[in-house]
């Protein structure tokens, strides 16, 4: 099985599809940290990215982790007011970031629409950019960090971060990070990393639960191609997983992946 092959675990639903996710993240952060002295994630918007970390707040292991040595990055983020609930950053808060002991300067939001680009999309997205090359390795081909895992929401549609099928961030090859406008999903106006951003990372976690994911899992499994299916696209330099429920995993031809776990 070559890096780029995806990796398919299916759990029963998508409460434990959450609490085996976030234990495997757990342990991930722990190793990279005993490894390197530090790690680096990036966090999704989304129903199941937010599953994934209440999982970890609700689990004793979470103090397994030096939460002062870890980088947390974002996929995407709605461009709205800092405050405002819809933004994933102020929801991750909610669910993980204010009960755990992280250094604020290595929480890397992404700008918001009453910062001080104000309503540029692409000067906020620009900016972010310039923070992921300050984090850079030296001699990195893109200029992101090799981050450890990168997680993925998978929406219905097939859409990661904000990069939705046949719309211009999907088409990106140069930069990192771009404003989205006029996205399917509410709200319009958006930040995301690029598929070059995306696959800069060493692992990549793809989360789909539900019935209404089915198609699209099945879809971007199929690999019509990253225009068509954005999710297809996003891959890890050394591992792509995806993490799935039962329903989401309903529509898979059978040969593409071994027996579910459970
Ligand atoms: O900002 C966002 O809305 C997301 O980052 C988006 O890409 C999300 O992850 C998917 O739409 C899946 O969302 P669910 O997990 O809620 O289905």
């Amino acid at each position: 099985m070559t890096a780029g092959t995806p990796q398919l675990v299916v759990h029963r639903d998508k409460e434990l599809m959450a609490q085996a996710a976030a234990a495997r993240l757990i342990t991930r952060i722990v190793d990279a940290q005993a490894a390197r002295g530090t790690a680096s994630v990036v966090l999704t918007g989304g129903r199941n990215g937010n599953a994934l970390l209440a999982a970890i707040a609700a689990s004793p292991a979470r103090d397994a982790v030096d939460w002062a040595r870890l980088d947390l990055w974002w996929g995407d983020e709605r461009f709205v007011p800092a405050a405002d609930p819809d933004r994933n950053a102020v929801q991750a808060r909610g669910e993980l970031l204010d009960r755990v002991p992280l250094d604020p300067a290595r929480v890397h939001v992404m700008p918001a629409s009453d910062g001080v680009h104000g309503s540029d999309v692409e000067a906020a997205a620009a900016a972010y950019a310039e923070e992921l090359a300050k984090a850079a390795a030296p001699g990195a081909r893109v200029r992101v960090p090799a981050f450890d895992v990168l997680l993925l929401g998978v929406g219905p549609d097939t859409h990661v971060a904000s990069l939705f099928p046949e719309h211009p961030g999907i088409r990106e090859t140069e930069r990192t990070v771009v404003g989205v406008r006029g996205a399917p999903k509410p709200p319009p106006t958006r930040i995301s990393l690029t598929l070059p951003a995306i696959r800069a990372a060493r692992e990549v976690w793809l989360l789909a639960a539900g019935e209404d994911k089915a198609d699209a899992v099945a879809l971007a499994l199929a690999g019509p191609g990253e225009l068509q299916a954005p999710a297809s696209g996003a891959r890890g330099t050394g591992r792509t997983l995806w993490l799935l429920d039962r329903a989401a995993a309903a529509r898979i031809p059978a040969q593409l992946y071994p027996p579910a776990s459970a």
